[in-house]
Formats: C-alpha cells, sequence, structure tokens
C-alpha cells in the first residue's frame, strides 16, 4: 500500500511539474518529498528589510530576495504559503516552534546555524562609505581617520568596523535610512551601509546630495534558510538556487541595486540613449526645419495669389467707378439738357398762356397781372398809373361786309399799330376780348395818357383801312377811353378800369373816332 502511495505522488508530481526542458531538478525522492509536504510549508516574510524583502505601495511582498525566492519557486514548480512578519527575532521564533520552514534572506552567523540551514549565499552585497557629493575623492576604510561615521545598530558591519581599531568616530543609529540623513544633512561625515540598501534609500527618499565613495572589506551574504530538522527542504532549496542562471542572478541584482556610483557619462548606455536622443532630435527639427520651408513657400504663393487677386480687384473696383462716373456724368448732362428743355418748354408755355393767339400780343390773363402789378407799385410809389381802352368802331359791320378772316387780320393790324407805339419799359398793350384792346401806362398823367391815345387813334385812322361800314369815315377807327389815377390802398385796379370803360362808352356815344379823358362812371 505504502509503495502505492509513493508511486501515485510521483506520479502527480511529475504531471504538476513540467520544466522549461521536461527534466526535474529534484530527484524522485525530493519531488516525492515536496508533493507530500507542500501545504505545511511556509514562507517567511519580512515586511520591512527593504530592498531585500518588503511590502510594495499596494502591499504585495517584494525585494530582491523575494525575487530570487520567487524565481526558485518557478524553477521548482511550487507556490509556498506565505507568512508575514515584521522582525528577524519574530521569524526565527516561529523557525523554532516550527511554524515557518523557509527564511528567504538571512545572513550565516554562528548563532544562527545552531536551528538554521543556511544555502549558499545567493546575493553578495558590498558595504559602501557613501559621503556627501560635495566631499571630492575616494574613500577607504583608513581615511576615516578622525571622521565621524554613522553605523547601524547591531549589524554585522558596524561590529566588523568597531572591532578592526579604525581612528573614526562611531555614530551609531537605528536604522539605515537615519544613517543616510546624517550624511545628508551634515551632522556625520560618512555612513556605513550595504550598497542594495543605500542604492534604493537613496532612490526612494529623493536623497540627492549622497555618493558612493568606497568600500569597506565586508560583504552581506544573503542565504535562504530552513529549520536544521528538514535536510530534505534544504537539498530542495539548493537546488532551486543552483537551477538560477548568471542572466537571471543579473536581472535581478540590475533590478535592486544601482551600481552607477561613477558618473553618468561614463556609462555607454547613457551615450547610446544620449545619441539617440540626439538624432531623434536632428530628425524632428530637419522635419520642422522642411516643414517650416514648406510651409513659408504655401505662405508665399498664397500671399502672392491674394496680391494678385488684391490688385485685380483694385482695378476691377477703378474700371467699375469710371464707369459708374462716366455714367452719371452722361446722366447729368441728360438731365440737364432735360431740365434745360423742360424749362424752354414751360417758359413758352408761360409765354403762351400769357399771349394771345389772333395777335401775339399779351392776353387777358397778362394784362390783369400786370395791371395789379404796376397798380401795387404806383401805391408804393405814390405815381399816377394811366389806362387806354381801345375799341374799333363798327367792328360788327366790318366783319359782316368783308369776312370773319379779314376782320381777324383787322384786328391783327391794330395790335400791331399798338405794338409799334407802346415800348417803354413798364407800358403793356393786351387784348382785352373781342375787338377791344387796352394799354397799360405807367407814370402817365390823364393828359399825357390822352396824348398817347390820340397818337394811336390817328395812326390808326392814318392808315386808311377801308372800312365802308363805318359811315361817317369810311375807314377803320378806333374809340378811345382814358383813365388815370393815383392810386391808394382803398382803392383797386377795377376802379381805374371802369373809369376807362366808361371813358371808352363816352366816346362812342359822342360818334366814335375819338379819345375820352374825362366822363362819368354811370
Ligand atoms: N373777325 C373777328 N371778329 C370778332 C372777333 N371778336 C369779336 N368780333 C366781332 O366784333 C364785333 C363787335 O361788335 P359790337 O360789339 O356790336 O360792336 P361794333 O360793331 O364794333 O359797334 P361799336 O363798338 O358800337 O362801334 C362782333 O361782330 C364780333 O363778332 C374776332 O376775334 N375776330
Amino acid at each position: 500500500m505504502g509503495i502505492i502511495s509513493a508511486l501515485l505522488s510521483l506520479f502527480l508530481a511529475a504531471i504538476a511539474y513540467g520544466g522549461a526542458d521536461g527534466k526535474d531538478i529534484l530527484s524522485s525522492a525530493e519531488r516525492v518529498w515536496l508533493t507530500n509536504n507542500q501545504s505545511r510549508l511556509v514562507l517567511a516574510v519580512e515586511t520591512g528589510y527593504a530592498p531585500f524583502v518588503f511590502l510594495d505601495d499596494k502591499g504585495r511582498p517584494t525585494g530582491l530576495a523575494h525575487d530570487y525566492l520567487l524565481l526558485i519557486e518557478s524553477k521548482l514548480g511550487v507556490h509556498f504559503k506565505q507568512r508575514r512578519f515584521s522582525s528577524l527575532d519574530e521569524i526565527f521564533d516561529k523557525v523554532r516552534s516550527g511554524e515557518v520552514q523557509i527564511v528567504n534572506a538571512v545572513t550565516n552567523t554562528p548563532a544562527r546555524s545552531r536551528f538554521l540551514a543556511m544555502t549558499e549565499p545567493f546575493i553578495s552585497v558590498p558595504n559602501v562609505i557613501i559621503v556627501r557629493k560635495d566631499q571630492s575623492g575616494a574613500m577607504t576604510e583608513l581615511k576615516l581617520a578622525g571622521l565621524k561615521v554613522s553605523l547601524v545598530k547591531s549589524y554585522a558591519v558596524t561590529e566588523h568596523m568597531t572591532n578592526r581599531g579604525l581612528q573614526f568616530v562611531p555614530d551609531i543609529v537605528p536604522d539605515d535610512l537615519t544613517a543616510l540623513l546624517n550624511v545628508s544633512f551634515g551632522r556625520s561625515d560618512a555612513a556605513i551601509v550595504d550598497l542594495a540598501t543605500a542604492s534604493y534609500l537613496i532612490s526612494v527618499k529623493g536623497i540627492t546630495n549622497l555618493r558612493v565613495a568606497g568600500e569597506v572589506p565586508f560583504d552581506i551574504r544573503l542565504s535562504i534558510g530552513s529549520p536544521i530538522g528538514e535536510p530534505v527542504l534544504h537539498s530542495i532549496l539548493q537546488k532551486g538556487l543552483n537551477a538560477a542562471t548568471d542572466a537571471e542572478r543579473d536581472e535581478i541584482k540590475k533590478r535592486w541595486i544601482n551600481t552607477s556610483n561613477q558618473s553618468i557619462y561614463s556609462n555607454r548606455q547613457f551615450w547610446v540613449v544620449l545619441g539617440g536622443v540626439l538624432a531623434g532630435a536632428l530628425v524632428i527639427f530637419a522635419v520642422i526645419l522642411v516643414w517650416n520651408r514648406t510651409l513659408r513657400q504655401q505662405v508665399a504663393i498664397r500671399t502672392d495669389a491674394l496680391v494678385r487677386e488684391k490688385e485685380a480687384l483694385r482695378e476691377s473696383e477703378a474700371q467699375n467707378l469710371a464707369l459708374v462716373t462716366q455714367y452719371n456724368r452722361e446722366l447729368e448732362r441728360q438731365i440737364a439738357e432735360r431740365t434745360a428743355e423742360l424749362s424752354e418748354v414751360n417758359r413758352k408755355l408761360q409765354q403762351l398762356s400769357e399771349i394771345d393767339g389772333l395777335t401775339g400780343i399779351a392776353n387777358r390773363r397778362k394784362f390783369d397781372a400786370e395791371l395789379d402789378r404796376e397798380w401795387r407799385r404806383a401805391i408804393r410809389e405814390k405815381r399816377p398809373l394811366a389806362l387806354l381802352m381801345v375799341d374799333i368802331d363798327h367792328f360788327k359791320e366790318y366783319n359782316d361786309r368783308y369776312g370773319h378772316p379779314e376782320g381777324d387780320r383787322c384786328l391783327q393790324l391794330v395790335a400791331e399799330v399798338l405794338h409799334s407805339l407802346i415800348q417803354r419799359t413798364g407800358e403793356l398793350v393786351a387784348r382785352y376780348g373781342g375787338e377791344e384792346f387796352v394799354v397799360i401806362l405807367p407814370g402817365h398823367s390823364i393828359q399825357t395818357a390822352g396824348e398817347v391815345a390820340e397818337k394811336i387813334r390817328y395812326t390808326i385812322e392814318a392808315r386808311k383801312i377801308p372800312h365802308l361800314g363805318n359811315v361817317s369815315s369810311q375807314v377803320l377807327t378806333i374809340s378811345v377811353g382814358v383813365a388815370s389815377m393815383v392810386p391808394d390802398q382803398a382803392e383797386r385796379p377795377d376802379t381805374l378800369l371802369n373809369q376807362a370803360d366808361a371813358c371808352l362808352y363816352e366816346a362812342k356815344r359822342e360818334g366814335r373816332n375819338r379819345v375820352v379823358t374825362e366822363c362819368r362812371i354811370q
């Protein structure tokens, strides 16, 4: 039954583990043992031993030693149960009580070797001398003489340094960070801290003024410990550790220990990166230059096109303006022409409206307006205004005997005579209606007006125009009524008109062919 169980375990272990090359690094017995005991194996995880083993921001175990343990787990094809502890002393207690079987970051000492079996050290970290950057030169243990040096209490390296009879002034501090800060703030001249811890704390805490100045000949050598009573486990852990390749070890080391205490400028990778960055910058610069030039060319082309468009627009506007100006001038000329024509037409219309169509002298409308004007002027100037009223004698007889057209010619003849005799400024001859004419004589007294009237009468008679109907003389004659007065505001032009008309009536009554200047209004 025992043999069957062992074979089954071996079979299950073979199924559970599948190495990359298909070979198990453990012996069959070890694999069986591991499979049977894996559930009781507990890995102690120390939570505050940075950078070797500690908890990250999210509370997950991490660190250099933890990475080694993960690597070993991968090599062995197992996953150990974990328990967390805040101190190594606590872990040792649990090892002694059998609750912890694996301690993954522990330095071998004679005391510890009494209950822990240690693997070969998987990492050896030098203890280094840390100084401020403003302290130049390399450091050795001997050069520490006379300087104040911070060392961490109960560290093996502290015991080592104090037992060497060196002439420095020891400053014992509780932890690595205090030692580093003492140097950073000038409270100590130097600190002895392992390179991994120094590198980790300087980076994480952002301490920028420290540098590694040298080493002390005492390394930290970390091993994986297992209870002294578990030799198979010790062998398994050692085999897992042995399976780690140099490349894997280097990778873990690089991840946690910054060895670039030398100048960054001596780092080839730095120059490669710098070269790459510079080359990239050069390419970007060239691209920007080309782009810039292309943009400038495009801007120049576009600007040129815009200038040409603007010029064309300006020319077009100028042409349009010239056309509009020319058109406006032509319009203005035509308007002026039309206005002049209209003025002329209006003037002619005005004239026509004031001229008698048959005789060509002023008509009744013109006469009324002129009489009114001269009446007011006479009032203003207090001068006399005279009026002649002329009527052809027996004109009905003339028409009847010679015909109406001949009558018209007779009227035209009388008008012509009147017009030829009445020429002075302000004087006016008008056809009053039918065969009656009127003459306005501004400034004439009744006497001078009578003289003018007589001259007219005489001239007409002297023409000897045959008028057989005019029984007394057989020629065309006229009768004239004359009136003259100095008008005043109280009177109207009708007064003068009525007076002249009354005199004309008197002339007719007295036998015609005569001038009457004095009469009474009936
Ligand atoms: N041919 C012509 N005759 C006109 C015109 N206007 C008026 N007459 C005529 O003039 C005449 C006036 O006649 P009457 O008023 O009787 O006066 P008269 O014959 O001149 O008589 P007395 O004035 O008393 O001497 C009428 O026969 C009208 O027909 C006109 O434009 N042309």
